[in-house]
């Protein structure tokens, strides 16, 4: 399709690219405005309040000024699209509609600052965002007509799938997003390992996956920020990353619709998987907003293991 990304004689921008998507011109707007929306969440995290907000989100956790502000950020640009139906976000307690109709129309769930408390710490955090045509956003991520993420790190850079393969565009220096990897492609297995969740707090089923994988020689990485360390897996290609069910919280802690969807897509997009033990999450049923669920997301094979491991089928 091009030469090489990166070396292109005109560099590729990311509307031209989705142009080249074949798809509708409204979710060709919707993903252009999220990735102009993330230049002012990048300006914030650079040079905004790392105080708190004196508010909570839905999950009783206190929200950071840059919290609340992302959001804002976001919000108000998906309104004035014109094409946005309904709204979710991790940061507000219930859906906002923004239009009544929906045909024609996009509906949004995103959350505006993954990892937000590494900010004070100068660590990487993200936006992620997963959109589905139409109003309804409590059904199985499969249906998703797009994901994408923003990770706000050494570099900025974006990744997007519509159904058709991962791409990754970085911002330049005229801040424009620009086409950096295409058909980004997972390997079946990997060698780094990436364990969410306090280990004294882990299942011994889960405990043997883990001490499966240091045998296996694999490395450990470890951010603390799902949007870095989902990134590391599937530019790599290779490695698992997981939020386990743990002792006392039988869900884990990562959300259904506003991070493992979206990052579930485009892992699947690249030849991935993304589990929660049991069954494919992009197969789950959302019961309500802050649905969470355990999560083992990345190269095939090592996620086929974990579910080995979890339900005790191991030889
Ligand atoms: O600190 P823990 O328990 O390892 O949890 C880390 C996980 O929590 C998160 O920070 C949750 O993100 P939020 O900042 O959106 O709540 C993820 O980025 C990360 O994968
Ligand atoms: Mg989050
Ligand atoms: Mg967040």
């Amino acid at each position: 399709m091009y030469s090489e990304p990166g070396k292109t004689k005109f560099q590729i921008d990311l509307r031209r690219h989705l142009r080249e998507q074949d798809i509708c011109e409204n979710l060709i707007h919707v993903i252009c405005e999220i990735a102009e929306a993330c230049k002012y969440v990048i300006n914030a995290v650079r040079t905004g309040d790392l105080g708190v907000a004196g508010t909570s989100n839905l999950y009783g956790e206190e929200q950071l000024a840059l919290d609340v502000l992302s959001d804002r950020i976001l919000k108000k640009r998906l309104i004035h699209t014109g094409v946005v139906c309904n709204i979710a976000s991790e940061e507000m307690d219930e859906i906002y509609q923004a239009q009544a109709a929906a045909d024609g129309l996009y509906s949004v769930a995103y959350d505006p600052l993954d990892g937000s408390s590494l900010v004070d710490v100068n660590l990487a955090v993200g936006t992620i965002v997963s959109i589905y045509k139409g109003s309804d956003l409590l059904q199985p991520g499969r249906n998703q007509v797009a994901a994408m993420y923003v990770l706000y790190g050494p570099r900025v850079s974006l990744v997007y799938s519509v159904g058709k393969g991962v791409y990754e565009f970085t911002l330049n220096q005229l801040m424009e997003f620009t086409l950096t990897r295409e058909n980004v492609t997972m390997k079946p297995a990997g060698d780094i390992y990436s364990p969410g969740g306090l280990r004294n707090k882990y299942t011994p089923e889960n405990e043997k996956f883990i001490r499966f994988l240091e045998d296996k020689g694999c490395k450990l990485r470890y951010s603390g920020g799902f949007v870095p360390d989902i990134n590391q897996v599937l530019m790599k290609g290779k490695g698992i990353f997981m939020y386990p069910a743990l002792q006392g919280s039988p869900k884990g802690k990562l959300r259904l619709l506003f991070e493992l969807n979206p990052m579930a897509y485009l892992i699947e997009q690249a030849g991935g998987a993304a589990s929660n033990g049991v069954i494919d999450i992009l197969d789950i049923q959302p019961e309500s907003l802050d649905h969470r669920a355990p999560v083992y997301i990345g190269c095939r094979d090592d996620v086929e293991k974990a579910k080995d491991f979890l339900n005790n089928k191991v030889k």
